[in-house]
């Protein structure tokens, strides 16, 4: 199996001798993924270093500090972190000392110490990223073991959806998925895949709305280590990611024109080149996008390319709103959602008292099933005794998360929006909202008083 690192390797050499340090640093930044940093001195090092790195190789006899001291404040900062130390003598007890402190390896200063830490770097990043792709696939088992309980829903209108995931389930074919915001395009897009053919292989999920423009090419196809300013190692893109899996493209609507021909180009030719790279990567990637928008009279707007809407349109699934379903769904979804937070925030069960439930029901959701999620998790929060009353529930909390940056506005008008939202949703309880938007109470009780909300 071939592992990919979807990001860079940092890399820390700590050695006060800078010709030494620099022939080290040269010999593993030949890794395009390795971002190496050198460091003179002890001092230097826990100044300037913000995250954790991945290695840290330290020279034993440093000016300012000793070596096993240094490994061991690195191991009591950074548990876990592999640490190579680099010595000029070549002492068996001092090894087997620094090994028992925590070193992950003792090379001495000789002739062969570059392609030794290029080794000891190498097998230290492999099984990085083996713990990576362990994690991955016990939380891709344990995901699947849910997936009986993923999609909530009784109603017809949701069961013709259920019958369409199956069939794009048996079948391989692109699928685009349409539904206002909040229905459960995602859900849905990971439940075909998990019970398609793909499932072993990995569900990468990318909201187009949700990245800068200019940064939208090389988290889809990757970039090569300076490929442009900023782009200090390489960068595997999502589709590369998705390999033997499903990429799914969130608000595949909001695509900046370029990247819609590139993409195009990509699903054509089932290949991907990363930016400033010549290599051309196979891929074989099953691609679900979802949109809110109605992505035909994008096209006939000439916002989206027609010969890209016909290869992305597949099989369409059409998710209906909230308030189309009936409301045994909206209970069932209430229900389950309250048990689910109920657990999470450790809270003996809560029930929904009769009035709680009508107003739940007479409600038309327009930010769908996330709201209705939202207004429960508040309801169960915010709940004192073992019921949910009509009070405890709040609705118009949730509105689609990609508003925020559809429209281009300045810094304050987002503050004013942000201040104006968490207002309404907790009751202009203002020490509360201080709190969870960690400012003062004063900037919003001045922003109240000036009328700016
Ligand atoms: N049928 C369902 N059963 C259980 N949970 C659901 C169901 N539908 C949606 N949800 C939950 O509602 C929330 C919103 O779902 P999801 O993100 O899939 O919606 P979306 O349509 O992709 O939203 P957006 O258009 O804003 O991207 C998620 O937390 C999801 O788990």
């Amino acid at each position: 199996m071939k592992l990919k690192p979807d990001v860079a390797f940092n890399i820390c050499i700590v050695e006060d001798d800078p010709w030494y340090g620099q022939l080290l640093q040269y010999q593993l930044a030949l890794n395009p993924d390795y971002i190496v940093t050198l460091y003179g001195s002890g001092k230097a090092f826990f100044d300037t270093v913000q995250e954790r790195p991945d290695v840290v190789t330290i020279d034993f006899s440093l000016p300012d500090i000793s070596g096993d001291r240094l490994l061991k404040k690195l191991v009591e900062l950074y548990p876990g972190l592999p640490v190579i130390v680099i010595s000029a003598q070549n002492k068996i007890a001092t090894a087997v000392e620094l090994l028992k402190l925590g070193a992950t390896d003792y090379l001495t200063k000789d002739e062969y110490t570059k392609e030794l830490l290029w080794n000891a770097v190498k097998k230290i990043r492999e099984n990085s990223l083996l713990k990576l792709e362990v994690k991955r696939l016990e939380k891709q088992l344990h995901d699947k073991y849910d997936f009986a309980n993923l999609l909530k829903g009784n109603s017809p209108a949701i069961q013709q959806t259920f019958a369409l995931m199956e069939r794009a389930a048996q079948t391989p074919v692109n699928v685009s998925i349409s539904g206002e915001t909040g229905t459960g395009k995602e859900l849905v897009a990971k439940g075909i895949h998990r019970n398609s053919e793909r499932h072993k292989g990995p569900f990468v999920a990318l909201n187009m709305a949700a990245i800068p423009a200019e940064l939208v090419e090389s988290e889809l196809f990757g970039h090569e280590k300076g490929a442009f300013t900023g782009a200090i190692s390489r960068k595997i893109g999502k589709f590369e990611q998705a390999n033997q899996g499903t990429l799914f493209l969130d608000e595949i609507g909001e695509l900046p024109a370029a990247i819609q021909t590139k993409l195009l180009r990509v699903l054509q030719e089932r290949e991907v080149q990363r930016v400033g790279g010549s290599e051309k990567i196979k891929l074989n990637v099953r691609l679900m996008t979802a949109t809110h928008m109605n992505l035909l009279e994008e096209v006939r707007k000439g916002r989206f390319r027609e010969d890209l809407y016909y290869r992305i349109s597949g099989l369409p699934i059409c998710l209906p709103p909230l308030r189309e379903r009936n409301s045994l769904d909206i209970m069932l979804l209430a229900e389950y959602f309250l048990a689910e937070f109920c657990r999470e925030y450790h809270k003996p069960a809560l029930t929904l008292t009769a009035a709680a439930r009508d107003k739940l029901i007479a409600y038309d959701y327009p930010g769908n099933v996330r709201e209705l999620k939202t207004a429960i998790e508040l309801a169960a929060v915010l709940s004192n005794g073992n019921e949910i009353h009509p009070a405890d529930i709040t609705f118009g909390i949730s509105s689609r998360n990609n508003d925020f940056f559809a429209e281009e506005k300045t810094l304050r008008d987002h503050t004013r929006a942000v201040i104006r939202h968490y207002l309404g949703k907790y009751q202009n309880n203002v020490p509360l909202i201080a709190q969870k938007l960690a400012i003062g109470r004063s900037t919003i009780y001045k922003m109240i008083q000036d009328g700016d909300v």
